[in-house]
């Protein structure tokens, strides 16, 4: 009844008439305390790699993709015998979201020419091999058995791998009855390979389609000891990668990258020996198959001197050399894949064949019919074998396809993979930490949730902007000022921001480093009393999985905050220059989406939005309402999308049972009461509304500081910043920092020259090196005052030696006139 009621509702209102649809499937959300179900919070806990604050898209050794971080990104790209495709996402990023299950699947494909499972089988290798087991688990369709190993995993921890681990057989092409043969290896191996120790066992089959009976998970999953078969096919030529700029100890790295935006993707070449920034990709889409084809442009777009040396040549032959090829006997298969102009196959079939030997996989074109004719081959793409006798000839395969192609030319009697020529891969993330839920009520607003969230927009969003000039500055200086005039948070943190938004306005500079803001956020001058928690601690944005909800959820709820701020305290832009402007806070929302949210796409459809109607806003109530009304419909528009939490799902808001006088039926049809709504977000964002239950580290009421050892999602310090700079102790609460005055008057001079040396780039850090050394830990503000206040005194006794020095002349003057 009451999500019927809410679907008629959302199908009148103008807020959010989309989403009647999904809500008439879902249950509104309860503003009783949100709760997981035990078993979610404990499967949460037990979630193993990523559940933390660790790759969350993507997980080392789970995967197909490279998860690279700050600490492997340059190594691994730098002067690598293979070529990388990167994508730096950010693990909050709808659309990364959304895109991560292309990218997985990019990245199995180029590991491997088909999708391959490995499939845990049976709880004991005695049993997981049983020779009747083959027999059993042979499924309807045929399946090709790759390769078949045995591996081990006991309770997580990695075992040497058993004594039979060699057995690899491959070549049985269409399985439907398993040889004898294999099935004696078996049993053979499974006898000799301590059953009680290797309790379980890992198959590789190629085809995925059928799980086999008995067997635990289909899924891509890979041993903790490399079972031959599952290595990467291309990576020796390219890799896919993934980073994710969210977490703060990526933040340094992404912006040495220059990452603005998420998803971003950059190639880099193979031996590239100075520092790059890598290539962009900006292709038509992203699908798997124009991904992977640029994958293939960009290797020839590399020179033979830094070809990576695995890629064989991907350029065609011409017809005269397949021709000199023929007839002539060798010691290994050389295939000729004959296409048209446009064609991948060929390419990708030569990239698919990397790992093995005995066979030379090369391209030709097709556009001459006399010679297609010559060789036999009716249409286009085909292939040409011709064999170590010397015998060729066109071959047959199901389907003119890469994977028929690539399976056919694999299983050729001789054909071998290469022994120890492949790489190894990042391991598995073991550093990620467990979740813990916090239950918290629906109904609330959480200090934690806005605090984390400003946290990640000073810290992490921001520095991805080297320096900030122009409209970028002029943005940042007026969301600022909205903040420190409209947030609801708490003392220290309202303080930090006031100090801030005073320091930009007095900036005389039209271009600031982000470090001199960041040198502020992180209080290096030790001013008491101000304070911004460097931890995120998510309440009411949790998500029942790491990656969902989180910052941009607090990013929300932090806007609405600001509109409702200026509803209610009219006076509160007083003497902002932003006062008397019904749209002054929608506009700096607006413009901060646009230049400053990593999700690119998501700002380009709040843009959209906003040009459509936030020009009819004429009252800070109306604006109140403009951004509830937008916020429905992007919810509307996201309902079902992988980015959605199935825990707090997209539908009309706020809920019948949030804001029961919210909803009314006219004529039996739900309907928003506006002014019902307005009120209760008035309520909701409201100062009153908030509950520090949760805060971290602000020396107030709350949890305050976190015991010793306990370590806080999310929570890192930032990379390759001293100790003595950005360090816990300058991060501490003001209340344990020694008693310093307070700055807010004389700090202005110093920030300037702290600015003024910090224009000069990486002198800056040098400079406060030597500030740190010479100091005996004063700020780099401190020295700047010392130096200050040295010239002052300097000046001011110069112009009063010379002012006696013009006295006692004019006074010698004065006592000699006489005797003139
Ligand atoms: C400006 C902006 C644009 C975005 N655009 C996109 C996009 O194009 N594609 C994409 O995939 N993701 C986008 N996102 C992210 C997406 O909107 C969600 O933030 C994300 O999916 C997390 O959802 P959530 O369940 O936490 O709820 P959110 O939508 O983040 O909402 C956070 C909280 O706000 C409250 N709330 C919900 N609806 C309203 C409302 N109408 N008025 C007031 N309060 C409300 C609820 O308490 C809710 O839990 C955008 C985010 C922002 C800040």
């Amino acid at each position: 009844m009451a999500a019927a009621r809410t679907a008629a509702s959302a199908a009148r209102s103008p807020g959010a008439p989309a989403a009647a649809a999904a809500a008439r499937t879902r249950r509104p959300p309860s503003a009783r305390p949100a709760r997981l179900p035990p078993l979610l919070v404990l499967l949460a806990a037990a979630a193993g790699p990523g559940a933390g604050g660790a790759a969350r898209l993507y997980r080392a050794g789970e995967d197909a993709v490279w998860v690279l971080d700050s600490g492997s990104v340059r190594g691994a790209t730098a002067n690598s015998s293979a070529a990388w495709l990167v994508q730096f996402y950010s693990s909050w990023c709808g659309h990364c979201i959304g895109y991560a299950p292309t990218w997985r699947a990019l990245a199995a494909d180029v590991r491997g020419p088909y999708p391959l499972a490995l499939w845990r089988c049976s709880a004991s290798a005695a049993a997981g091999l049983h020779p009747g087991f083959i027999p059993r688990m042979t499924p309807p369709a045929p399946v090709e058995i790759w390769e078949v190993g045995c591996q081990v995993r006991m309770t997580g921890t990695p075992l040497p791998p058993p004594p039979s681990l060699s057995w690899g057989h491959r070549g049985l092409p269409r399985l439907s009855s398993p040889p004898d043969p294999l099935v004696e290896s078996l049993k053979a191996s499974a006898t000799t390979s301590a059953p009680g120790l290797y309790p379980s066992c890992v198959l590789t089959f190629i085809s995925s389609s059928v799980t086999p009976p008995g067997c635990l998970e289909s899924r891509f999953f890979e041993a903790p000891v490399p079972v031959p078969g599952c290595f990467p096919y291309w990576a020796a030529a390219i890799r896919v990668a993934a980073l994710d700029c969210a977490e703060e100890k990526n933040q340094e790295v992404c912006r040495a990258y220059d990452i603005h935006f998420y998803p971003t993707f950059r190639y880099f070449k193979a031996f590239t020996k100075d520092f790059t920034t890598g290539e962009n990709f900006k292709g038509p889409d992203r699908e798997l198959q124009t991904v992977r084809r640029t994958m293939i442009n960009f290797l020839q777009n590399h020179t033979d001197g830094n070809r990576p040396p695995a890629c064989p040549s991907l350029d065609p032959i011409r017809p005269s050399d397949v021709l000199s090829l023929i007839d002539k006997r060798g010691d290994r298969y050389v295939a000729v894949l004959l296409e048209d102009d446009s064609s991948y196959v060929g390419r990708e079939v030569i990239l698919d064949l990397i790992p093995y030997e005995s066979i030379e996989v090369r391209r030709a074109l097709g556009s001459d019919t006399a010679f297609l004719q010559k060789l036999g081959v009716p249409s286009l793409p085909s292939c040409y074998l011709i064999y170590p006798n010397g015998s060729h000839g066109p071959v047959t395969v199901g389907k003119p396809l890469r994977s028929f192609f690539s399976s056919y030319l694999r299983s050729l009697p001789g054909v071998r993979k290469k022994p120890g020529s492949l790489p190894g891969r990042p391991s598995r993330d073991e550093s990620s930490e467990a979740v813990v839920w916090r239950d918290f009520d629906r109904s609330k607003l959480y200090t934690a949730d806005l605090e984390s969230g400003l946290h990640h927009l000073l810290r992490v969003e921001l520095a991805a902007h080297r320096s900030l000039a122009g409209a970028e500055l002029k943005t940042l200086k007026d969301f600022i000022t909205v903040l420190a005039k409209l947030f609801p948070g708490r003392p220290p943190v309202r303080k930090l921001l006031e100090m801030l938004q005073e320091w930009l306005a007095s900036l005389p500079l039209d271009r600031i480093p982000y470090d001199a803001v960041l040198d502020l956020v992180n209080n290096k001058m030790r001013i008491s009393g101000i304070f911004l928690t460097n931890h995120i601690k998510w309440v009411g944005c949790q998500g029942s999985r790491p990656e969902l909800r989180g910052y941009s959820c607090s990013l929300w709820k932090l806007f609405h905050t600001l509109t409702v701020g200026a509803g209610t305290h009219p006076k509160a832009l007083d003497g902002t220059g932003l006062e008397d402007d019904p749209q002054a806070v929608l506009q700096t929302i607006r413009r901060y989406v646009h230049v400053f949210f990593g999700c690119k796409e998501c700002g380009e459809h709040f843009e959209e939005m906003a040009k459509e109607s936030i020009d009819s806003v004429k009252t800070p109530d109306q604006a109140i309402l403009w951004l509830w009304k937008k916020h429905n419909l992007v919810n509307s528009r996201l309902a079902g999308h992988p980015s959605e939490d199935p825990k707090f799902p997209k539908v009309p808001w706020p809920s019948p049972d949030l804001c029961p006088a919210c909803h009314e039926e006219i004529k039996g049809l739900g309907t928003w009461n506006e002014g019902q709504v307005l009120l209760f977000l008035k309520q909701h964002y409201g100062r009153d509304n908030l509950v520090d239950t949760h805060s971290a580290d602000l020396g107030g009421p709350g949890e305050g500081a976190p015991a010793p050892g306990e370590k806080q999602e999310g929570s890192q310090a930032p990379p390759e910043q001293p100790p003595a700079d950005h360090g816990a102790e300058s991060l501490r609460p003001p209340s344990l920092l020694p008693p310093r005055a307070h700055l807010s008057e004389r700090s202005q001079p110093g920030l300037d020259l702290l600015l003024g040396s910090r224009a000069g780039g990486e002198g800056r850090r040098g400079a406060e090196a030597a500030a740190a050394f010479l100091g005996m830990g004063f700020s780099s503000l401190d020295m700047s005052l010392c130096v200050v206040l040295y010239v002052a005194s300097s000046l001011f006794l110069m112009v009063m030696y010379f002012f006696f020095r013009v006295r006692s002349k004019r006074w010698k003057v004065k006592h000699h006139h006489p005797s003139v």
